[in-house]
């Protein structure tokens, strides 16, 4: 197996999953989601995982997030292993109703800083502030959920999520379920939002064009139970350059990953 000591070219990654499989148990039946896989992210790096439905994306997230355990291998963040969720890990959905329904967006950001312990009120609610004034929302602070359309109620969950100043920001197919506009633009916002704050992020999404805009790195997921597939550098790319014959011919590349050995129907449709 390859080595991961640090050297003093590359220092230490923040977060390591290391051979990490992951199994979910439904009576006597036994489903394994992901099978050794093995990635660092480091401080401030856009990290995104890429494959197709099924590959156990969502599951490694969740893995990092600790909230499900390894079968095998282990995560570590600073080198220590991950056994639970954690203030510094934070997480951002794809459902727009992940926002309780009941809470004004306000309380909606404040409430991990409250419910954590991280800030007394009169703070949560100034960072809140601040943050809903990053995403452009500060005067919906008092609206709530139900009458933000579903690109804002995803600013208010990343707001929420930026609040708790997380050293890294674990985002599963967020923009999924927003219509092309609204899922540029709000590409476009994660990446000035990440200028400004440069947490670690890692991104989970099965588009390859978003992978190449959010990602500095992608780790490519096989099919089914989810392997490492190739690690890409995906530096040179961003929104400017979607459409360019080098993003193309990257796209194509990736493409030509996720397919070439998975002919089968169901790989296919993924
Ligand atoms: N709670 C669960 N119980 C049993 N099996 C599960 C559970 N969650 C996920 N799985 C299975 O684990 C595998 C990986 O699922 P996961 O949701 O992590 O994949 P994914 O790559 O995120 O897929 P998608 O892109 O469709 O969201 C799948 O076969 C799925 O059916």
């Amino acid at each position: 197996m390859q080595s991961h000591e640090p050297t003093a070219a590359t220092p230490a990654p923040l977060l390591r999953a290391e051979g990490v499989s992951l199994e979910y148990t439904a009576g006597e039946r036994v489903v394994r989601a992901t099978h050794r896989v093995s990635f660092d992210l480091h401080p401030a790096e856009r990290l995104v995982l890429l494959g197709p439905s099924g590959c156990g994306k969502s599951s490694l997230l969740k893995a990092l997030g600790g909230f499900i355990a390894p079968v095998e291998g282990r995560i570590t963040l600073d080198g220590r292993r991950i056994t639970g969720p954690g203030p510094q890990r934070v997480m951002v959905f794809q459902e727009f109703d992940q926002l309780p329904p009941w809470k004004t967006v306000l309380h909606n950001v404040m409430f991990p800083l409250l419910a954590s312990g991280q800030a007394p009120r009169a703070e949560a609610e100034r960072r809140a502030l601040r943050v809903l004034e990053q995403v452009g929302l500060a005067s919906f602070a008092h609206a709530h959920p139900h009458m933000l359309s579903g690109g804002m109620k995803q600013r208010v969950a990343i707001a929420r999520a930026l609040a708790m100043q997380p050293r890294i920001l674990l985002m599963d197919e967020p923009f999924a379920a927003l219509d092309a506009l609204t899922r540029r633009r709000m590409q476009q916002e994660l990446l000035a939002l990440w200028a400004q704050v440069r947490c670690s992020l890692v991104f989970v999404t099965h588009s390859i064009e978003e992978a190449l805009v959010v990602g500095h790195r992608i780790v490519l997921l096989s099919p089914h139970p989810g392997r490492v597939r190739a690690e890409l550098n995906a530096h040179a790319f961003d929104l400017e350059s979607v459409g360019s014959p080098a993003f193309q011919a990257q796209a194509q590349r990736i493409h030509h990953l996720l397919f070439e050995e998975t002919a089968q129907p169901e790989a296919a449709t993924a």
